[in-house]
């Protein structure tokens, strides 16, 4: 993985879309999306069989594009499939566990304070996701908005560690992760809903 790969990082899952996800996951790539996550929640969540078969599609959807296919959570199903890696959150399996589960694959982490940092680079992480950065729309669970200090904190202290920021970015306030030490911006709603994806995608770098 390169720093560069996490510029602008797409997540999504089918709760995330009113179109057919897979169209927009295709013109997400076509758009110059440099990476996606497949962030299946929520009650309506694939489940499964048809999880499996929608989670394949989107992989082979990315490998058209030669972009990175990251599963969250479901590091079985990393496995199984061959995905190029995984995103944790702090409530699943130990990093180290998961480390030795995928080596040579991508593994992100999110962190909310220096602790969490500290763990997660220790710990063999390839990326970290801080956030959220703004309020968010997509997880509902999150934590308050926390802005960009604790990511200027990581960045300070970790000057060449590749880091994303998450959570209500849009088109709007991207420069200002970027300005504070990102590597890139992980988008939810601003590209699912968006009308104009290939503006979107450039307004976001
Ligand atoms: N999915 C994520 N992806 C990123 C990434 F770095 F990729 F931008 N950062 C943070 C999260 C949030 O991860 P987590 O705290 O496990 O919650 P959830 O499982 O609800 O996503
Ligand atoms: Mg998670």
């Amino acid at each position: 993985m390169k720093r560069s790969d996490l510029a602008v990082y797409f997540i999504m899952g089918t709760e995330n879309c009113k179109e057919n996800p897979l169209s927009v996951l295709e013109d997400a790539l076509k758009s110059g999306i440099t990476m996606f996550q497949l962030r299946e929640k929520g009650a309506k969540a694939l489940k499964g069989e048809a999880y499996e078969t929608f989670a394949l599609t989107c992989q082979s959807l990315c490998k058209e594009y030669a972009i990175p296919f990251i599963i969250n959570d479901d590091v079985e199903l990393a496995i199984k499939i061959n995905a190029d890696g995984v995103h944790v959150g702090q409530e699943d399996k130990p990093l180290a566990q998961i480390r030795e589960q995928l080596k040579g694959k991508i593994v992100g982490v999110s962190v909310h304070n220096e602790e969490e940092m500290k763990l997660a680079v220790a710990g063999g992480a390839d990326y970290v996701g801080i956030g959220p950065i703004y309020e968010t729309q997509s997880k509902a669970d999150a934590k308050p908005a926390a802005g960009v200090s604790f990511l200027s904190k990581a960045r300070t202290d970790y000057p060449d560690f590749p880091i994303v920021g998450i959570g209500g970015i849009t088109t709007n306030n991207a420069l200002e992760v970027l300005r504070a030490g990102a590597d890139g911006v992980a988008v939810i709603s601003a590209i699912c809903q968006s009308s104009n994806r290939g503006q979107t995608i450039n307004q976001l770098k």
